[in-house]
């Protein structure tokens, strides 16, 4: 058969003899241009706006600029393209290499936090390594390897041969002190944890026990306590890790307002609709809520010492909102609402656990209730999310579940999975994640009996008597 006759002289014809790469647009080009396209949006964005420019100056802004949605994404791409580029011109060998040995980042780090560096040393000026070094304790050699190392990392600077001076990125750690907490609680806990977890999964494969932890073997209390508890009888370190959670928390992408505008609580409203607050803390949560919708009604569960700890709700709040000690892992009091909240909750547990939590709310349950998880969930691998190496992050949390609390993040289906295992009246109906917003919105419903067939269950054992 003839070959087809192909009209029109622009199409191209690729030669056999010409490799593919000289005749088209290389991958590094086509970054480099996308890095060069975006930034410039960026620096029109910045200039329009009269912001400062970005710098690693002890006086630059701390953050970059909160930016417009379509600015917003032109970051994202310099981000990502400038990440791509440089992971391909560094070849897969050398990537790997330094990779391997990231954990010297947290050594230099660990030194800055424990010796107090970005404290010691003054905002507006110099200091010298020699006048330093007495005020920490360390010799003056290894207090200049541990600053020479962070400064690689442009924390703090060395203005001329031995004095050292602060950075923006060390600045932060002496100005905001959640970030310096972050940064305690990423080298005194989350790293020794991380060390530890091959040792205690080697020993309890399963992991599925907060008391068989990385962190527990890091702390030796293996069997003994979990986390939580260690850092209940350790009110410093508990201090820390709130500070910690604060400053992660308080980025971006993380706001209340989220679950508030992200489901359709209008026709809860419409129907002055129950709904509970599980490990609700103080009830901010359901404060937003109630703000917004005015004929919802909420009851907030948390552990007793928690609401004891809660500052009294007040004014028209105080008849819509209540405050209740409960312990999620026996049977729900409050029956027959109509949403039931696990924010911040499941992902603390892993799935031996979080069964426990949902089947101790099966009693509660009426038909149609619904169980709203406010947690991360894992994107599909490799599938690109909407802001900066987002599914790394989660993909991080994953790994700090396991290391901390022998817990885990969990992508929809996964969640699915956990409903369908606890009982077949629980309907999965899927998970959203609201633009911009880091965590999602996990939903399920009950269509099972009203209160697991309790009635029927009690009328049976009566029948038979
Ligand atoms: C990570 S916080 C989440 C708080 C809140 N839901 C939020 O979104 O900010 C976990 C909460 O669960 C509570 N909690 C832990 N174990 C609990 C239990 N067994 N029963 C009830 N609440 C519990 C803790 O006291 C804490 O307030």
């Amino acid at each position: 058969m003839a070959a087809p006759v192909v009209k029109g002289a622009d199409i191209e014809t690729p030669s056999p003899l010409i490799p593919k790469s000289a005749t088209s647009t290389s991958k590094l080009i086509e970054l480099a241009q996308t890095i060069a396209k975006e930034t410039e949006k960026l620096d029109q964005y910045i200039k329009d706006c009269g912001l400062p420019q970005p710098s690693f100056e002890v006086d630059a802004p701390l953050n970059f600029p909160k930016l417009p949605e379509d600015v917003k994404k032109s970051r994202e791409e310099v981000v990502r393209a400038t990440k791509e580029l440089g992971d391909l011109v560094a070849g897969p060998t050398d990537s790997v290499r330094w990779m391997a040995w990231d954990h010297n980042n947290s050594l230099s780090l660990h030194a800055i936090y424990h010796y107090k560096l970005a404290q010691l040393i003054p905002l507006d000026t110099s200091t010298s390594f020699a006048t330093l070094a007495p005020l920490t304790g360390l010799s003056e050699l290894n207090l200049r390897r541990f600053l020479r190392h962070a400064m690689t990392n442009r924390i703090f600077c060395e203005p001329s041969p031995g004095l050292v001076a602060h950075t923006a990125a060390s600045r932060v750690l002496a100005t905001d002190a959640a970030m310096n907490d972050w940064l305690g609680f990423c080298v005194e806990d989350m790293w020794p944890a991380a060390s530890q977890t091959i040792s205690a999964l080697k020993q309890n494969p399963e992991a599925d026990d907060m008391k068989q932890t990385g962190f527990c073997k890091a702390n030796y209390t293996t069997d003994v306590e979990p986390m939580f508890a260690t850092f209940g009888n350790d009110p410093l370190r508990a201090k820390r890790m709130g500070g910690a959670m604060k400053s992660l928390m308080g980025g971006e992408g993380y706001e209340v307002g989220y679950l508030v505008e992200g489901y359709d609580w209008a026709s809860l409203d419409a129907k002055s609709a129950t709904v509970v607050d599980i490990g609700g803390s103080h009830g901010h949560v359901a404060l937003a809520l109630a703000e917004r919708f005015k004929n919802l009604k909420f009851v907030v569960q948390d552990l007793p010492k928690t609401i004891d700890s809660a500052p009294a709700i007040e004014g028209e709040m105080e008849e819509r909102i209540q405050l209740q000690a409960h312990d999620f892992f026996t049977p729900q009091p409050v029956k027959g609402a109509d949403v039931y909240i696990f924010r911040w909750i499941l992902h603390n547990h892993s799935d031996k656990y979080a069964a426990k939590i949902l089947t101790s709310l099966i009693p509660a349950l009426k038909h149609g209730s619904r169980i709203l998880i406010n947690d991360y969930c894992l994107p599909d691998p490799g599938k690109e999310l909407e802001s900066i190496g987002e599914e790394r992050v989660l993909r991080t949390m994953d790994l700090v579940m396991l290391t901390l609390l022998n817990a885990q993040e969990r992508s929809e289906a996964d969640f699915a999975n956990l409903f369908g295992k606890v009982d077949k009246g629980f309907k999965f109906i899927g998970s959203r994640k609201p633009a911009g917003c880091r965590m999602s919105i996990v939903e399920a419903a009950w269509e099972g009996e009203d209160f697991g067939g309790e009635k029927k269950n009690e009328a049976e054992a009566k029948a038979t008597l």
